[in-house]
């Protein structure tokens, strides 16, 4: 079995991220493609990065607009199979419901707290209280909306888990192995902490893309994940 990481192929083309798609495929279970990919290459790159592996595509595209027009952007992009698809749950319940409607056959996943905030940012944004509180919050509401799958920190995994119960997806990015820079993220755990308070899939990037060899960085975590009893 896979090691459960959704490697982050944040790569200024195509040629690059087809190529750690590739390396990182026989040891992870999913690959993410996001805005920078997506934007550039349009549709096709699923099917690029995907390749003959067949691996599950993560299409993490953070939708966020009218019901109206989310629900038709799930919708075109549902064709492409992804097993996950992110809407900001801070869209409201009507739109992540509208999501989860115009694309049955994939996972909504609603994006909490970007891991890339810090308390400090919260309070600047308005948002009063602790960040696990407006996680808790969003989770709540996003779930009774209809999203199957969840994105927060590794740090609040644990707290969204006891609030949603068992059957929803966990996702986490702000994964960092243990020294690892943290670059932009702010709300980090290691790997394993992330798998020990309760996440499903764990979003790693550039510690494994920007590593000389990503196949065998990749292939390091999973094997500190199955020592840890995260993957066969
Ligand atoms: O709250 C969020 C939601 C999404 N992301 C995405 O995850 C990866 C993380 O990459 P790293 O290189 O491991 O930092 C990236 O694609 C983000 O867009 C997130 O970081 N936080």
């Amino acid at each position: 079995m896979k090691a459960p990481i959704a490697v982050a192929l944040d790569a200024p083309d195509l040629e690059t991220a087809a190529r750690w798609a590739t390396l990182v495929t026989p040891h992870v279970s999913t690959v993410k493609v996001g805005l920078e990919l997506y934007l550039r290459y349009g549709p096709d790159v699923v099917a690029s990065v995907r390749g003959a592996s067949g691996v599950q595509v993560f299409l993490d595209l953070k939708l966020h607009d009218i019901p109206a027009t989310v629900a038709g952007a799930a919708r075109a992009v549902s064709r492409l199979k992804p097993a996950y698809l992110t809407v900001h749950a801070a869209g409201g319940s009507a739109m992540i419901r509208a999501a989860a409607e115009a694309a049955p056959n994939t996972r909504i996943a609603a994006v909490t707290v970007l891991t890339s905030l810090a308390e400090e940012d919260l309070t600047s944004l308005g948002l009063a209280g602790p960040a696990l509180d407006a996680v808790r919050r969003l989770s709540a509401l996003a779930v009774e909306a209809g999203a199957s799958a969840l994105v927060c920190s590794p740090m609040e995994a644990a707290a969204v888990r006891a609030e949603v119960g068992p059957e929803v997806i966990l996702i986490t990015p702000g994964v960092r192995p243990h020294g690892a820079a943290t670059q932009d993220q702010a709300r980090v755990a290691t790997p394993e902490q992330a798998l020990a308070a309760g996440a499903d899939l764990l979003v790693i990037g550039r510690p494994i893309t920007a590593a000389p060899d990503p196949g065998a960085a990749a292939a390091g975590i999973a094997a500190a994940l199955r020592r840890t009893g995260g993957a066969a």
